[in-house]
Protein backbone atom coordinates (compact mmCIF):
# COMPACT_ATOMS: atom_id res chain seq x y z
CA UNK A 1 0.00 0.00 0.00
CA UNK A 2 3.26 2.17 -0.08
CA UNK A 3 2.56 2.95 -3.92
CA UNK A 4 2.19 6.93 -4.55
CA UNK A 5 -0.90 8.02 -5.76
CA UNK A 6 -1.84 9.12 -9.76
CA UNK A 7 -0.54 11.77 -11.28
CA UNK A 8 -3.50 14.58 -12.06
CA UNK A 9 -3.04 16.81 -15.22
CA UNK A 10 -5.36 20.00 -16.00
CA UNK A 11 -4.83 21.02 -20.12
CA UNK A 12 -6.75 24.37 -20.33
CA UNK A 13 -9.14 23.64 -18.12
CA UNK A 14 -12.10 26.84 -17.99
CA UNK A 15 -15.38 26.63 -16.61
CA UNK A 16 -17.82 29.41 -17.47
CA UNK A 17 -20.85 30.61 -15.63
CA UNK A 18 -22.35 33.36 -18.04
CA UNK A 19 -19.79 36.19 -18.02
CA UNK A 20 -18.10 34.47 -14.62
CA UNK A 21 -15.29 32.51 -15.82
CA UNK A 22 -14.77 30.21 -12.33
CA UNK A 23 -12.06 28.29 -14.05
CA UNK A 24 -9.77 30.53 -16.80
CA UNK A 25 -7.84 28.01 -18.34
CA UNK A 26 -6.01 26.12 -15.64
CA UNK A 27 -2.53 24.22 -16.78
CA UNK A 28 -1.30 22.37 -14.34
CA UNK A 29 0.04 18.87 -13.17
CA UNK A 30 -0.10 17.43 -9.89
CA UNK A 31 2.92 14.95 -9.12
CA UNK A 32 1.99 11.53 -8.20
CA UNK A 33 1.82 10.86 -4.18
CA UNK A 34 1.87 15.18 -3.51
CA UNK A 35 -0.12 16.57 -1.06
CA UNK A 36 -1.41 19.58 -2.16
CA UNK A 37 -3.53 22.34 -0.73
CA UNK A 38 -5.25 24.99 -2.76
CA UNK A 39 -5.96 28.38 -0.92
CA UNK A 40 -7.60 31.35 -2.29
CA UNK A 41 -10.44 34.23 -1.62
CA UNK A 42 -13.85 33.13 -1.80
CA UNK A 43 -15.05 32.65 -5.33
CA UNK A 44 -11.48 32.36 -7.08
CA UNK A 45 -12.48 28.40 -7.97
CA UNK A 46 -10.86 26.32 -5.66
CA UNK A 47 -13.84 24.25 -5.59
CA UNK A 48 -14.47 24.20 -9.42
CA UNK A 49 -11.13 23.28 -9.76
CA UNK A 50 -11.78 20.21 -7.46
CA UNK A 51 -15.12 18.83 -8.93
CA UNK A 52 -13.51 18.68 -12.47
CA UNK A 53 -11.33 16.15 -11.43
CA UNK A 54 -14.18 13.71 -9.97
CA UNK A 55 -16.50 15.04 -12.56
CA UNK A 56 -19.26 17.05 -10.38
CA UNK A 57 -18.44 19.85 -12.94
CA UNK A 58 -17.65 19.41 -16.43
CA UNK A 59 -15.65 21.95 -17.88
CA UNK A 60 -16.37 24.28 -20.54
CA UNK A 61 -13.16 23.77 -22.54
CA UNK A 62 -10.25 21.80 -21.61
CA UNK A 63 -9.58 18.50 -20.16
CA UNK A 64 -8.35 16.62 -16.99
CA UNK A 65 -6.28 13.29 -16.82
CA UNK A 66 -5.83 11.02 -13.85
CA UNK A 67 -2.32 9.13 -14.57
CA UNK A 68 -2.57 9.95 -18.36
CA UNK A 69 -6.79 8.73 -18.55
CA UNK A 70 -9.04 11.80 -19.85
CA UNK A 71 -11.65 11.78 -17.50
CA UNK A 72 -14.29 12.86 -19.74
CA UNK A 73 -14.14 8.79 -20.73
CA UNK A 74 -15.21 7.36 -17.14
CA UNK A 75 -18.39 6.41 -16.17
CA UNK A 76 -18.99 9.34 -13.34
CA UNK A 77 -19.83 6.24 -10.74
CA UNK A 78 -17.03 4.10 -11.51
CA UNK A 79 -14.70 7.50 -11.24
CA UNK A 80 -16.05 8.60 -7.88
CA UNK A 81 -15.19 5.03 -6.58
CA UNK A 82 -11.72 5.20 -7.03
CA UNK A 83 -11.46 9.17 -5.67
CA UNK A 84 -12.26 9.87 -1.89
CA UNK A 85 -14.16 13.07 -1.39
CA UNK A 86 -14.47 14.68 1.48
CA UNK A 87 -16.17 17.99 1.98
CA UNK A 88 -17.55 20.50 4.79
CA UNK A 89 -20.60 19.11 6.95
CA UNK A 90 -19.98 15.51 5.31
CA UNK A 91 -23.53 15.03 4.70
CA UNK A 92 -23.87 11.69 6.56
CA UNK A 93 -27.11 9.83 6.33
CA UNK A 94 -29.42 10.30 9.19
CA UNK A 95 -31.30 7.50 9.02
CA UNK A 96 -28.37 4.96 8.78
CA UNK A 97 -25.91 3.98 12.21
CA UNK A 98 -21.97 4.89 11.29
CA UNK A 99 -20.76 1.47 10.18
CA UNK A 100 -23.50 1.59 7.34
CA UNK A 101 -22.91 5.05 6.10
CA UNK A 102 -18.76 4.45 6.15
CA UNK A 103 -19.42 1.11 4.56
CA UNK A 104 -22.00 2.45 1.50
CA UNK A 105 -19.58 2.40 -0.99
CA UNK A 106 -18.65 -0.92 -0.42
CA UNK A 107 -22.51 -1.91 -0.33
CA UNK A 108 -22.76 -0.24 -3.88
CA UNK A 109 -19.82 -2.11 -5.26
CA UNK A 110 -21.26 -5.35 -4.02
CA UNK A 111 -17.96 -5.95 -1.52
CA UNK A 112 -18.29 -7.81 1.74
CA UNK A 113 -17.14 -5.67 4.75
CA UNK A 114 -15.22 -8.02 6.11
CA UNK A 115 -14.11 -5.91 9.17
CA UNK A 116 -13.52 -2.81 7.00
CA UNK A 117 -15.25 -0.76 9.78
CA UNK A 118 -13.43 -1.54 12.42
CA UNK A 119 -10.23 -0.96 10.62
CA UNK A 120 -11.29 2.21 8.95
CA UNK A 121 -12.49 3.43 12.14
CA UNK A 122 -9.07 2.77 14.12
CA UNK A 123 -7.54 4.48 10.95
CA UNK A 124 -9.36 8.27 11.71
CA UNK A 125 -9.34 7.33 15.96
CA UNK A 126 -12.72 6.33 16.83
CA UNK A 127 -13.24 3.84 18.86
CA UNK A 128 -15.23 0.57 17.50
CA UNK A 129 -18.10 1.16 19.22
CA UNK A 130 -18.87 4.46 17.61
CA UNK A 131 -20.17 1.69 14.81
CA UNK A 132 -23.39 1.67 16.08
CA UNK A 133 -24.43 5.09 16.96
CA UNK A 134 -26.36 7.31 14.36
CA UNK A 135 -24.43 10.48 12.77
CA UNK A 136 -26.67 13.08 15.08
CA UNK A 137 -24.90 11.60 18.46
CA UNK A 138 -21.49 12.81 16.96
CA UNK A 139 -19.83 15.91 17.22
CA UNK A 140 -19.06 18.03 14.23
CA UNK A 141 -15.39 16.88 14.66
CA UNK A 142 -16.72 13.16 14.75
CA UNK A 143 -18.82 13.51 11.82
CA UNK A 144 -15.71 15.01 9.88
CA UNK A 145 -13.91 11.91 11.27
CA UNK A 146 -16.57 9.82 9.63
CA UNK A 147 -16.64 11.46 6.26
CA UNK A 148 -12.91 10.63 5.81
CA UNK A 149 -13.13 6.98 7.27
CA UNK A 150 -16.39 6.54 4.08
CA UNK A 151 -14.23 8.22 1.83
CA UNK A 152 -11.38 6.19 2.39
CA UNK A 153 -13.53 3.09 2.55
CA UNK A 154 -13.22 1.69 -1.12
CA UNK A 155 -9.24 2.03 -1.35
CA UNK A 156 -9.23 5.38 -3.50
CA UNK A 157 -5.51 6.69 -3.93
CA UNK A 158 -6.82 10.08 -5.00
CA UNK A 159 -8.00 11.87 -2.13
CA UNK A 160 -10.25 15.60 -2.91
CA UNK A 161 -10.90 17.25 0.22
CA UNK A 162 -12.95 20.58 -0.28
CA UNK A 163 -12.96 22.53 3.71
CA UNK A 164 -12.91 19.42 5.24
CA UNK A 165 -11.97 20.98 8.50
CA UNK A 166 -14.02 24.47 8.26
CA UNK A 167 -15.94 23.67 10.70
CA UNK A 168 -14.62 22.60 13.16
CA UNK A 169 -12.42 24.44 16.45
CA UNK A 170 -8.48 24.78 15.93
CA UNK A 171 -7.40 21.79 18.32
CA UNK A 172 -9.48 19.30 16.96
CA UNK A 173 -9.15 20.96 13.06
CA UNK A 174 -5.14 20.55 13.47
CA UNK A 175 -5.19 16.93 15.34
CA UNK A 176 -7.75 16.04 12.30
CA UNK A 177 -5.40 17.71 10.08
CA UNK A 178 -2.36 15.94 10.97
CA UNK A 179 -4.15 12.49 11.00
CA UNK A 180 -5.34 13.45 7.12
CA UNK A 181 -1.67 13.54 6.60
CA UNK A 182 -0.45 10.61 8.15
CA UNK A 183 -3.07 8.67 6.17
CA UNK A 184 -1.90 10.52 3.03
CA UNK A 185 1.67 8.97 3.56
CA UNK A 186 1.13 5.70 5.23
CA UNK A 187 -1.66 4.97 2.04
CA UNK A 188 0.62 6.22 -0.75
CA UNK A 189 -2.22 8.34 -1.83
CA UNK A 190 -2.29 12.28 -4.12
CA UNK A 191 -4.23 14.77 -2.00
CA UNK A 192 -5.61 18.09 -3.35
CA UNK A 193 -7.09 19.91 -0.08
CA UNK A 194 -8.97 23.23 -0.72
CA UNK A 195 -8.59 25.22 2.80
CA UNK A 196 -9.09 28.78 3.99
CA UNK A 197 -6.64 28.47 6.41
CA UNK A 198 -2.67 29.41 4.92
CA UNK A 199 -0.89 28.26 8.13
CA UNK A 200 -2.76 24.94 7.39
CA UNK A 201 -1.89 24.86 3.74
CA UNK A 202 1.68 25.54 5.11
CA UNK A 203 2.11 23.45 7.53
CA UNK A 204 0.29 19.92 5.81
CA UNK A 205 0.88 20.20 2.02
CA UNK A 206 3.96 19.60 -0.04
CA UNK A 207 3.08 22.09 -2.62
CA UNK A 208 0.99 25.15 -2.17
CA UNK A 209 -1.14 26.58 -4.95
CA UNK A 210 -2.98 30.17 -4.55
CA UNK A 211 -6.00 30.79 -6.57
CA UNK A 212 -6.72 34.56 -8.27
CA UNK A 213 -9.89 34.58 -10.44
CA UNK A 214 -10.14 31.29 -11.88
CA UNK A 215 -5.97 31.46 -12.16
CA UNK A 216 -3.05 29.91 -9.94
CA UNK A 217 -1.64 33.24 -8.89
CA UNK A 218 1.21 31.43 -7.04
CA UNK A 219 2.55 27.74 -7.33
CA UNK A 220 5.07 27.29 -3.90
CA UNK A 221 6.68 24.84 -1.66
CA UNK A 222 5.96 25.97 1.78
CA UNK A 223 9.15 26.80 2.38
CA UNK A 224 9.64 29.61 -0.02
CA UNK A 225 6.02 31.18 0.09
CA UNK A 226 6.84 31.89 4.15
CA UNK A 227 10.01 33.49 3.15
CA UNK A 228 8.08 35.50 0.92
CA UNK A 229 9.42 34.57 -2.84
CA UNK A 230 5.82 33.51 -4.36
CA UNK A 231 4.75 36.59 -5.63
CA UNK A 232 2.04 39.50 -4.42
CA UNK A 233 -1.12 37.59 -4.39
CA UNK A 234 0.85 34.83 -1.86
CA UNK A 235 2.26 37.34 -0.35
CA UNK A 236 -0.74 39.17 1.33
CA UNK A 237 -2.21 35.63 2.22
CA UNK A 238 1.48 34.30 3.99
CA UNK A 239 1.69 37.32 5.46
CA UNK A 240 -1.13 36.76 8.05
CA UNK A 241 0.29 33.27 9.97
CA UNK A 242 4.05 34.60 9.51
CA UNK A 243 2.52 37.76 11.45
CA UNK A 244 1.01 35.13 14.36
CA UNK A 245 3.59 33.20 14.68
CA UNK A 246 6.28 36.32 15.40
CA UNK A 247 3.85 37.82 17.84
CA UNK A 248 3.31 34.57 19.44
CA UNK A 249 7.31 34.08 19.53
CA UNK A 250 7.40 37.58 21.24
CA UNK A 251 4.88 36.98 23.91
CA UNK A 252 7.01 33.79 24.53
CA UNK A 253 10.23 36.31 24.94
CA UNK A 254 8.11 38.44 27.30
N1 LIG B 1 -23.46 26.80 -10.16
C1 LIG B 1 -22.92 28.01 -10.33
N2 LIG B 1 -23.59 28.96 -11.04
C2 LIG B 1 -23.05 30.17 -11.23
N3 LIG B 1 -21.85 30.57 -10.75
C3 LIG B 1 -21.15 29.67 -10.04
C4 LIG B 1 -21.64 28.35 -9.79
N4 LIG B 1 -20.73 27.70 -9.06
C5 LIG B 1 -19.71 28.55 -8.85
N5 LIG B 1 -19.96 29.74 -9.44
C6 LIG B 1 -19.07 30.91 -9.44
O1 LIG B 1 -17.78 30.49 -9.85
C7 LIG B 1 -16.78 31.17 -9.11
C8 LIG B 1 -15.86 30.16 -8.43
O2 LIG B 1 -16.59 29.46 -7.43
P1 LIG B 1 -15.91 28.38 -6.46
O3 LIG B 1 -16.99 27.79 -5.63
O4 LIG B 1 -15.07 27.46 -7.27
O5 LIG B 1 -14.95 29.29 -5.58
P2 LIG B 1 -14.12 28.91 -4.27
O6 LIG B 1 -12.76 29.48 -4.47
O7 LIG B 1 -14.21 27.46 -3.99
O8 LIG B 1 -14.90 29.76 -3.18
P3 LIG B 1 -15.14 29.49 -1.61
O9 LIG B 1 -13.78 29.62 -0.99
O10 LIG B 1 -16.06 30.59 -1.21
O11 LIG B 1 -15.73 28.12 -1.46
C9 LIG B 1 -17.50 32.10 -8.16
O12 LIG B 1 -17.55 33.38 -8.76
C10 LIG B 1 -18.89 31.50 -8.06
O13 LIG B 1 -19.84 32.48 -7.77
Amino acid sequence: MTTAGPAVRFEGVTKHYGDTAALAGIDLDIAPGSFVALVGSSGSGKSTLLKTINRLIAPTAGRVFIDGGDVAGEEPHRLRRRIGYVFQNIGLLPHMTVAENIAIGLRIDGRAENGRVAELLEMVDLPADFARRMPDALSGGQRQRVGVARALATEPDLMLMDEPFGALDPVTRDQLGERVRALHDQLGLTTLLVTHDMAEALLIADRVLVMDHGRIAADALPADLIAGKAGEEAEALVAVPRRQAERLRALERE
